[in-house]
């Protein structure tokens, strides 16, 4: 079952306008936790508290919650989930984005940069991120509204795009210039993220120093937060890489992970890409941001950057070669009032959720 007791994501809801508070689904319903195991960290609007408390008690908890929703002791404290609004689960401290499949790189390169080599040199030897902008991450479900900005004449984005990416949620922090240990020690669980994205608005304002407007207006991310736990069984080694990297970013265990991801639009499916095939994985990234010494925090969010395989590419600006072979309903880019939904299960058939936007017309400043 895709929601089953091997799965048990959490997130955060509320009943009738009351306050938010910490549940985990199990199938069509959402078990209340802080009544169920008598612990007023499940009380808080977000995940944070319970997460800071690392990872010795994340297993102990879903361990407990297993044992208490497999013998019916959990009955009284489960709630329809159309009873329930879903709120944004973790209160997001920094957001960092990567920039981790290979197609995807090579793909914008060959559109962006024309004249020039598809990848930069630095590609391979390390994972290209930026700092993105945590006050904007939004839940699934909130509408998106175009964005407006130079393009560069002033106006609303012509080129509003989606990228299709698996964020990684920090549970357990570091201090100042303190390395971090195993990825598995510090990440709590997997969002799936959706990075809008205002095509024209980027390419005229990141050069040199990078994604900016065109990106910060709103990412949203899934209601639930799969634990690593439960995705054990998806488990992969990382795809094949060289020039073998320097030693901190070398990968100690498997943690490429076996997503298939679905992205539809209007309904329409216009792409599976699988997050295996990525490069770099996501112990790697999380060796990489802290490598100078940066400290994590509990909420810390960093997302993969567009999943793109050869034929499945995570974003609209890939799928039409920036316009010049639209999708069958003759569209490019998206238009006011489509809706994207991006999905993801694992090979075991448990699901990451969803996350889905719509988009409302610009308010032309
Ligand atoms: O290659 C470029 O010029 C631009 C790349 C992106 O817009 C991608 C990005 O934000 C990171 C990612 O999602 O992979
Ligand atoms: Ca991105
Ligand atoms: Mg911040």
């Amino acid at each position: 079952m895709s929601f089953g007791l091997d799965n048990l994501p959490y997130g955060v809801f509320s009943v009738d306008g009351g306050p938010p508070r910490v549940g985990v689904r199990l199938g069509d319903h959402v078990v209340d936790l802080a009544p169920l195991l008598g612990d007023d960290v499940f009380r808080e609007p977000t995940l944070n508290p319970f997460m800071a408390r690392g990872r010795g008690a994340w297993r102990a908890t879903r361990g407990r919650v297993q044992d208490l929703l497999a013998d019916d002791r959990g009955a009284e404290h489960l709630i329809p989930l159309d009873r329930v609004r879903l709120h944004l689960p973790v209160d997001v401290a920094d957001y960092v984005d990567f920039y981790a499949s290979l197609e995807h790189a090579s793909n914008l390169g060959r559109m962006f940069r024309p004249d020039e080599e598809p990848l930069k040199p630095n590609w391979r030897h390390l994972p290209v991120g930026y700092h993105g902008r945590a006050g904007t991450v939004v839940v699934s479900g909130t509408d998106i509204r175009r964005p407006c900005g130079q393009r560069p004449s002033f106006g609303p984005s012509a080129k509003l795009d989606i990228e299709a990416e698996v964020g990684f949620v920090v549970g357990a922090g570091t201090g100042l210039c303190q390395p971090a240990g195993a990825f598995d020690e510090h990440v709590f669980g997997v969002v799936l993220v959706n990075d809008w994205s205002a095509r024209d608005i980027q390419a005229w304002e990141y050069v040199p120093l990078g994604p900016f407007l065109g990106k910060s207006f709103a990412t949203s991310v899934s209601a639930w937060v799969t634990p690593l736990d439960a995705l054990d069984h998806a488990r992969v080694e990382g795809r094949a890489q060289d020039p073998t990297p320097l030693d901190y970013l070398r990968r100690n265990a498997e943690w490429g992970l076996d997503l298939a991801l679905e992205v539809r639009l209007n309904g329409e499916v216009v792409s599976t890409p699988a997050y295996r095939d990525m490069y770099w994985t996501p112990d790697q990234m999380l060796a990489h941001m802290t490598v100078n010494g940066a400290s994590l925090r509990t909420g810390d969010l960093y997302a993969s950057g567009t999943v793109s395989g050869e034929d499945s590419p995570g974003s609209l600006i890939e799928l039409t070669w920036n316009g010049a072979r639209p999708l069958k309903s003759g569209q490019s880019f998206l238009e006011d009032g489509d809706t994207v939904t991006i999905t993801a299960t694992t090979p075991s058939g448990l699901s990451l959720g969803e996350v889905t936007g719509r988009i409302l017309p610009a308010t032309v400043r």
